[in-house]
């Protein structure tokens, strides 16, 4: 079942970066060691920028005079494992960079967050898109394509199933009143960015509208994943936030007359801000984010007050509209959550019935 309601054909997944295998969530896992494998003692740990065809790029030394990029490739002990952008890794071999070099990664560190999807949602076998992200920037359009509330709800699904705190720019303001599709995520601490380019796009002298310090300041400090739907102005925004990011544009370029080519790959992305280095994980238009991965106990952990609520739930409860003895709906009825519980219900509710 695809979740959109759009015409959108479903994409092979071999068309993204993604490492198309199974990955249990077991971070112990991520570290074979037998008698027989080498310790590799003398191995750098990277940053994993980006995947090309089996080729990671990736920074080491990061935040010292050495920083550099290098080219790796993933050693046969990893065997099927997945490395994805965000993975820090040990490399082993030359990570010089040097033209013609090829390190070797041989060990995946332990994640802090796993972003994943399935093909659908009965489907439980899950690919990673980026690891180690602790925000997601969700990136929608007042209109043009038109905003979904389905669609933003998933993101929040996948985030708050993997730990990861979700923050919505909603972009071409100039196109729409943003506030009644934005009503429907009241009940959530959802910081919530506008941003306009004006009819002008994405060209250069047209970034006024866009809350570049807001934006600075929420991002500063944070390893960010960027996702949303192709089309939405992602990448302009990817671009005024890291000018050297060169994503490209839906913008035709009336120069070279190359035609409409959108970002392909996930990549990690440097930003620089007056409040401090970040990172931006750019994801290329994902058009099917399938949650048969998702552990529905981890949406009402990100609810932290309704989810102490819970714990006086009859065993099993849904906390569905017709659950018998809510706790958490008995609470919101008695007014225990003050005006915003209702939205907050509700909004759990949405969250708990888009996977059900
Ligand atoms: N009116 C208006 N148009 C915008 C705005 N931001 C971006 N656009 C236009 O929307 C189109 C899509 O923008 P992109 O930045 O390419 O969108 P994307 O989400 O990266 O899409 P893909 O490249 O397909 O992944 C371009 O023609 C932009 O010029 C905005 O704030 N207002
Ligand atoms: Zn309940």
């Amino acid at each position: 079942m695809s979740w959109w309601d759009t015409d959108d054909e479903d994409e092979p997944y071999d068309e993204y970066d993604e490492t198309s295998v199974r990955v249990r969530p077991n971070p112990k896992g991520n570290r074979p060691r037998t008698k027989m494998r080498p310790d590799h003692d003398d191995a750098v740990v990277a940053r994993v920028l980006g995947v090309d065809r089996g080729r990671y790029t990736v920074l080491v030394d990061e935040n010292t005079a050495d920083e550099h990029e290098a080219i790796a490739a993933r050693a046969s002990e990893l065997r099927r494992q997945a490395v994805v952008t965000g993975d820090r890794v040990d490399l082993v071999g030359d990570a010089s960079g040097d033209e013609g070099t090829l390190a070797r990664i041989v060990r995946i560190r332990e994640r802090s967050t796993l972003l994943r999807r399935s093909a659908d949602d009965t489907d439980a076998v899950e690919r990673v898109i980026v690891a180690n992200a602790d925000q997601m920037l969700i990136v929608v359009a007042a209109a043009n394509p038109e905003p979904r509330t389905r669609l933003v709800d998933r993101y929040l699904v996948a985030a708050y199933d993997a730990g990861i705190t979700p923050l919505l720019c909603v972009t071409k303001t100039d196109l729409a009143d943003p506030a009644p599709f934005l009503a429907n995520f009241a009940g959530l601490d959802l910081p919530v960015f506008l941003s306009t380019t004006g009819a002008g796009g994405d060209h250069a002298d047209a970034v006024d509208g866009i809350p570049l310090d807001e934006l600075f300041h929420a991002l500063a400090g944070h390893d960010t994943v960027a996702v949303g739907h192709s089309g939405v102005g992602k990448s302009t925004l990817v671009n005024a936030l890291v000018p050297d990011a060169h994503r490209a544009t839906g913008h035709v370029n009336e120069v070279t007359g190359r035609g409409r080519h959108t970002s392909s790959s996930t990549i990690s992305l440097r930003l620089r801000t007056p409040y401090g280095d970040g990172w931006i994980i750019d994801t290329p238009g994902v058009r099917s984010f399938g949650l048969g991965h998702v552990d529905r106990a981890n949406i009402l952990k990100a609810f932290t007050d309704l989810a102490a609520i819970a714990e006086n739930c009859p065993r099993g409860c849904t906390h569905l509209p017709d659950a018998p003895d809510c706790a958490i709906i008995e609470a919101v009825d008695a007014g225990e959550l003050g005006e915003l519980g209702p939205a907050r219900l509700d909004s759990l509710q949405r969250l708990l019935a888009t996977f059900a």
